[in-house]
């Protein structure tokens, strides 16, 4: 079984407006709500691939209770705790002709009997399962609570980590499966300016030495690097309009896993990744499978 964990899920309350104007009433010309987070992203563009996964977590009041009917509804299996205070959090997404931008909002308060609920879970996760750990840490929860989880887990099964700059880095030296950070993560984590390919890849190889045992670093319309023991590859995107790019990063790692655990070969599952992320950034709303697998057929990958 496949197991997504979103410490922080959220409503994302997408608005369209014509062209955004600061300090001035902005008409919204279109506006939906959509079940969010990233390890929820995971296991919702997985349903879309057909793969089962069990979406695990936190959720809080009446946000929470979206979420989770609408998983339910396309048929998402959940095991979610639920917190006795406050809301899930509500993660604005505004877009315009030219602009897209994100204010995404502070979670409920998490205590540590809730925390320790969570890791009773987690010990019962068995070494053939994988796990995918997916978004920012809520603030009342310690740093480290990725290592706690971690430390929890079986020592053989399979993580994937996709979560910020610091907490990344530190987790990276239990050997991930899989990290995969794009490249303004890359840059925070180094503390530097990526200014070419040939950097983005000296540093995703640094990156790598910490312990992730495959890094893709994902450069949005650019495609993605592979970083893996046998080599290091490339993979551009088929052209095509952008209409949404929010989760496209969270579509990647389902794309990879879903493609993996059919084939188990790497490669294969990162030109499904790329696929399913450029999937999503050519829809509304997430990957679809239809996409997916037509963009799959025109990607090529380049062995750098
Ligand atoms: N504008 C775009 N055009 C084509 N493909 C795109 C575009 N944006 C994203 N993608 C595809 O999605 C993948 C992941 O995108 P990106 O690097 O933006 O990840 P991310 O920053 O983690 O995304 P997010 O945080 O929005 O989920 C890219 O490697 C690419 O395949
Ligand atoms: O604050 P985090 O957990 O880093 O990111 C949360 C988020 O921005 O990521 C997803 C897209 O990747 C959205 O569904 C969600 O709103």
């Amino acid at each position: 079984m496949i197991y997504t964990l979103t410490l922080n899920p959220s409503l994302d309350y997408t608005v369209i407006v014509d062209e955004f104007k600061e300090n001035r009433l902005n008409l919204s010309k279109e506006e939906y709500k959509t079940a969010g987070g990233k390890g929820i992203n995971v296991s919702q563009v997985l349903q879309n691939l057909n793969v089962k996964s069990i979406a695990m977590g936190y959720l809080a009041g009446f946000t929470g209770e979206f979420i989770e009917k609408k998983l339910k509804e396309n048929g998402i299996l959940t095991d979610f705790i639920k917190l006795d205070n406050g809301d899930t959090r509500i993660n604005i997404k505004m877009k315009s002709k030219n602009s897209e931008t994100e204010i995404n909002g502070n979670s409920p308060y998490i205590s540590i009997e809730k925390v320790e609920k969570l890791i009773k879970k987690i010990k019962e996760i068995s070494k053939e399962d994988i796990v995918i750990l997916a978004g920012s840490v809520p603030k009342s929860l310690p740093s480290d609570t990725y290592i706690k989880i971690i430390k929890s887990l079986n020592k053989n099964t399979k993580f994937i980590l996709d979560t910020r700059t610091k907490i990344l880095k530190n987790t990276s030296k239990y050997k991930p499966f899989l990290v995969k950070p794009n490249k303004d993560e890359l840059e925070e984590i180094f503390n530097i300016k990526l200014e070419s390919l040939e950097e983005v890849i000296k540093y995703g190889k640094q990156l790598k030495d910490i312990g992730p045992q495959n890094v893709i670093v994902s450069l949005g319309e650019k495609g993605a690097i592979f970083i893996t023991k046998n080599g290091i590859y490339k993979a551009i995107p088929p052209k095509g309009e952008l209409i949404d790019s929010v989760g496209a990063g969270d579509s990647m790692i389902a794309g990879f896993t879903a493609k993996y655990i059919e084939t188990s070969d790497l490669l294969e599952s990162f030109k499904y990744a790329v696929a399913t992320g450029t999937a999503t950034a050519y829809s509304r709303g997430l990957a679809t499978k239809k996409l997916t697998e037509k963009l799959y057929k025109e990607i090529e990958i380049e062995k750098i």
